[in-house]
């Protein structure tokens, strides 16, 4: 059995979609109690354990980051202690915000992490705690996650889109568009991976190609009008890094998947959006 925390988030959605697995809502698993889910792993003794669940408002973590630590640090910990007793593969999605942001070279897997918000501190604190616990695993930074269900910057922008005849939006942080089912699909696949080769337990970069800013990527979905702006003409409670490009060399030649073109996974999410 495959075991993923997380029912109704964006990745977790798309696990349910493409696998054969049993997901636990907050209900069954509420990862602010992380002793909760070492023991959902201990009751359920699965062959892979995915984590899809997480503290994701990164603006309201600035005033809860404890709470946020607990989910995003805590709990994972907790997972990868209790997998790590039964010999399961953990395979955990973080983020590029883990990085500062500065340069305009990708980031590879080894480069130094240096979270300038709390989120990205609190999921730095989770990745910590899984290497820490010693057992077989997996974590996949990727970012800019978008789907057709939940909460992102694809359906802000078809609401904010449908309001007003102009929009503007921050063109200095660049990055990689990464779709929910694209992710799922790599996550699937790392499980299975780790299983037949434990060695490739480690931690590994995935994001869809090419790298743009926000502004470029709301242009390639919406027909309102989009004017580039500079982050400083957009506060928010969180600091944005800057530089969110991901080298994914390594996780590419660990298990022969290729950075998706995220344009096409835009157009099959817009399709599912409007119909
Ligand atoms: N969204 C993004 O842009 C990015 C996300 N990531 C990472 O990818 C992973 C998946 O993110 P994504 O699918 O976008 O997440 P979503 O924000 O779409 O969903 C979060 C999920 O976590 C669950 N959750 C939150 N708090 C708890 C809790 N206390 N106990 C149990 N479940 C909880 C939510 O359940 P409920 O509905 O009950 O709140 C929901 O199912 C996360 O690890 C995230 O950090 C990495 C890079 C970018
Ligand atoms: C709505 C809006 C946003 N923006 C900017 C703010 C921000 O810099 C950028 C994206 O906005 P969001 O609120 O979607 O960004 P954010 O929630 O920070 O997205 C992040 O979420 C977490 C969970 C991650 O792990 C990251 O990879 C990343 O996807 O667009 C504008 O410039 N104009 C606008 O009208
Ligand atoms: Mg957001």
């Amino acid at each position: 059995m495959i075991l993923v925390f997380g029912r109704t988030g964006q990745v977790a959605t798309e696990l349910q979609r493409q696998g054969e697995v049993s997901a636990l809502g907050r209900d069954e698993a509420d990862l602010a109690n992380p002793d909760a889910c070492a023991e959902a792993i201990r009751d359920r003794h699965p062959r892979i354990v995915i984590n899809a669940a997480a503290y994701t408002a990164v603006d309201r973590a600035e005033e809860e980051e404890a709470l946020a630590t607990t989910i995003n640090g805590v709990a994972p910990a907790a997972m990868a202690q209790a997998c790590a007793a039964i010999g399961a593969p953990l395979v955990h999605i973080s983020t590029d915000y883990v990085f500062d942001g500065t340069g305009t070279r990708p980031w590879t897997a080894e480069a130094p992490t240096a979270p300038i918000n709390a989120y990205g501190r609190s999921k730095l604190a989770g990745e910590e705690g899984i290497r820490a616990a010693g057992g077989l695993h997996a974590i996949l930074r990727t970012s800019w996650v978008f789907s057709a269900h939940g909460a992102n910057f694809v359906k802000t922008m078809l609401r904010l889109g449908a309001e007003r005849e102009r929009l503007t939006i921050v063109a200095d942080q660049i990055g990689g568009p990464t779709s929910a089912a694209a992710i799922a699909r790599a996550c699937l696949a790392v499980g299975e991976g780790l299983l037949q080769y434990p060695g490739k337990t480690g931690t590994y970069h995935f994001s869809s190609a090419p790298d743009v800013s926000w502004a470029d990527f709301a242009r390639a979905g919406l027909s309102t009008a989009v004017a580039d702006i500079p982050t400083s003409d957009y506060p928010t409670p969180a600091a944005r890094p800057l530089n969110s490009r991901l080298d994914t060399t390594s996780f590419t030649r660990a298990f022969n998947l290729g950075r998706p073109d995220w344009q096409a996974d835009l157009d099959e999410v817009l399709k599912e959006v409007t119909t």
